[in-house]
Parts: structure tokens; C-alpha cells; sequence
């Protein structure tokens, strides 16, 4: 299928160490999706594989039906930012960009749009190797679309950047998937990650541990719950207890509903003739429901182990 990255059974093993753990998931077009995971997850290693940079011990990653290997003129196709000090140090940012696209037969005009596109146009004759983090960062992700490609694969493109290159990554990532690419990116932090994607891929210790929305995610979390108010609780209390709905009562008298979603307790209020005052969705934080997600899978956690 054009533009999806398949990830089927994938596994990584280094000695004893298992770093990814039969993974399967589809990243499609169209939308960012994050690849969230606490520190040591096997993020990397993922993306790493997805490249044919690592070779699976078992599984197989297939972009447009193939292995990237297989891809001709890979750099049209796939654009990556795994490391962004992998440049050589001594070269100019336009000197670089231009070796990178003579090689791989993209037009030397081309070297020129991406400088502006990254804002490093000014800096372009500057050697790489004293370029800061976000200047690097910026001339990783110039290289990633040198080739103009439908499928972006970046691996932590924030890390170390100030809240101006957060932002500006932000929204190229947006902008670029809104052209229609896949655009894969990678993160330990959950905050900024939900920002930019729509959806969200979380692993923990290589494994899967949830394919889904950022709005799902914090529904899905046993702790979010709606507050309803009414001027008569106790019918009401019991009007969803009937219907299998947790309720817990509030020191204030008002009702905290859980497992259900806004709609549903007002149709129920409805069909019991009851007035509602108030009903306001009270979801956990997008920090709490990643930590709940992951908390069996951090090895180490500040106050020792869980
Ligand atoms: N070449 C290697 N040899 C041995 N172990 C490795 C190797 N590469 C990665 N690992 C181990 O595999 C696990 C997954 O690492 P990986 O770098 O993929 O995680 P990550 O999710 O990208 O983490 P981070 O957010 O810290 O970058 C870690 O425990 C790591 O120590």
C-alpha cells in the first residue's frame, strides 16, 4: 500500500538483551504519528531496523510493500533523521546537503529549498561541525528532505532544542503530513509528542503497549471520570448503577462517573426524566495516562523501583 510502513513481529536481540519484542503496527499516511516510549524502550533500534541500518532477529519492516533495502532511490523515498551529528564536521551545511544529493541524484537546486525550507540558509557556508544542536538538528532534517519524500522517519527531533525549535519542528511535522506523508517521530516525551500527532504508537521493554489516538488513550484510562451535578443525586446514582456504571460521590454532593463518556449518562438522565446541572469531562492528564501505560515497563523510576 503506497506510503505505510508495516511492522510485522519484529524483533531485536543483542545477546541476553531483548531491545524489541515482536512488534506489529501499520503507520499511515496523512497524520503524524508518534512512536512514544520511556528511555531504553527500543525506539531507536525500531527505527534503526526500519532502515536496514540493524537486521531484525525476527520479523520485517515493509515500506510501500518493501524492505528499504529494496527501495530504489531510497532517499526520494524515505526521509531520516536517526542521529543528527552524523555529519561530516569539516563540510559546509550547503557543501553536505550538495554531496548527499549529487550522490543520490537529486537536483543541486534542490540543496538551495531545502536551506530555506529548514531556515539555514544564512549559515549554509558555516562548517557543520560547529553548528549548535538545533542548528544540527535543523541540517538532519534538510538532509531528510533533500529527496522530497512521502515517508519522514524521525527519531527524537527535539531533544535539545529550545522552545522555538520545538515549535518550529512542530509545525513542519504538521505541515508536512498534511501534504500527505507519513511522518513517523519519535519521543520519551508524551506532552509534546501529543501536539504534534494524531496518533500514537507507545512501546515499553520492545513490546507494543498501545496503537491508538491521543484522545483515546486518556479515555481509556480507568482514572478519567465525568462530574455530574443534579438536584436529585441519589436517583441518578442509581439510574447508572443499574446500567453498570461506577459511581463514587463527591464531598461536594456532586457525582463522579467512570468507564462512560458524557453523552451516554446524559441519555440515561434523560430517559430517567432527571435534570443535569453539570456534566463536565474530567480526563486524566496526557502525562498521567502515558505513565500508567508504561509504569510496569521502567526499569528505574526516581524513588527506586515500583
Ligand atoms: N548495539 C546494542 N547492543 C546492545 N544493546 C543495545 C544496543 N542497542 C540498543 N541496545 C539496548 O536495547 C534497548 C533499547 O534501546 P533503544 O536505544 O532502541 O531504546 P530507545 O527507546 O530509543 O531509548 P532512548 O529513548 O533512551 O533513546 C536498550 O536497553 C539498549 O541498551
Amino acid at each position: 500500500m503506497a506510503q505505510v510502513i508495516e511492522v510485522r513481529n519484529l524483533s531485536k536481540r543483542y545477546g541476553d538483551k531483548v531491545a524489541v519484542d515482536g512488534l506489529s503496527f501499520t503507520v499511515r499516511p496523512g497524520r503524524v504519528t508518534g512512536f512514544l516510549g520511556p528511555n531504553g524502550a527500543g525506539k531507536t533500534t525500531t527505527m534503526r531496523m526500519m532502515l536496514d541500518l540493524d537486521r531484525p532477529t525476527t520479523g520485517q519492516v515493509l515500506i510501500d510493500g518493501s524492505r528499504y533495502r529494496r527501495l530504489a532511490e531510497p532517499l526520494r523515498r524515505v526521509g531520516a533523521l536517526l542521529d543528527a551529528n552524523a555529519v561530516h564536521g569539516g563540510r559546509s551545511a550547503h557543501d553536505h546537503l550538495l554531496w548527499l544529493a549529487q550522490s543520490n541524484r537529486i537536483p543541486s537546486t534542490r540543496v538551495r529549498e531545502v536551506l530555506e525550507l529548514t531556515g539555514l540558509e544564512s549559515v549554509a557556508g558555516r562548517r557543520a561541525g560547529g553548528f549548535s544542536l538545533g542548528m544540527a538538528q535543523r541540517l538532519g532534517i534538510a538532509a531528510a528532505l533533500l529527496g522530497d519524500p512521502p515517508v519522514l522517519l524521525l527519531d527524537e527531533p527535539v531533544n535539545g532544542l529550545d522552545p522555538e525549535g520545538v515549535l518550529w519542528i512542530r509545525t513542519l511535522m504538521k505541515g508536512l503530513a498534511a501534504e500527505g506523508r507519513t511522518v513517523f517521530v519519535s519521543s520519551h516525551l508524551m506532552s509534546e509528542t501529543a501536539l504534534a500527532a494524531e496518533h500514537l504508537i507507545v512501546i515499553g521493554r520492545g513490546r507494543l503497549l498501545a496503537d491508538t489516538t491521543v484522545r483515546d488513550l486518556v479515555e481509556a484510562d480507568p482514572r478519567s471520570y465525568v462530574r455530574i451535578r443534579t438536584p436529585e443525586p441519589e436517583r441518578m446514582h442509581t439510574a447508572l448503577t443499574h446500567s453498570g456504571i461506577r459511581v463514587r460521590e463527591a464531598p461536594d454532593g456532586a457525582l463522579e462517573v467512570y468507564g462512560t463518556e458524557t453523552g451516554k449518562i446524559g441519555e440515561l438522565a434523560a430517559a430517567a426524566g432527571l435534570a443535569v446541572h453539570e456534566a463536565s469531562a474530567q480526563p486524566v492528564s496526557l502525562e498521567e495516562a502515558f505513565m500508567r501505560l508504561t509504569e510496569d515497563v521502567v526499569d528505574h523510576r526516581a524513588g527506586g523501583r515500583r
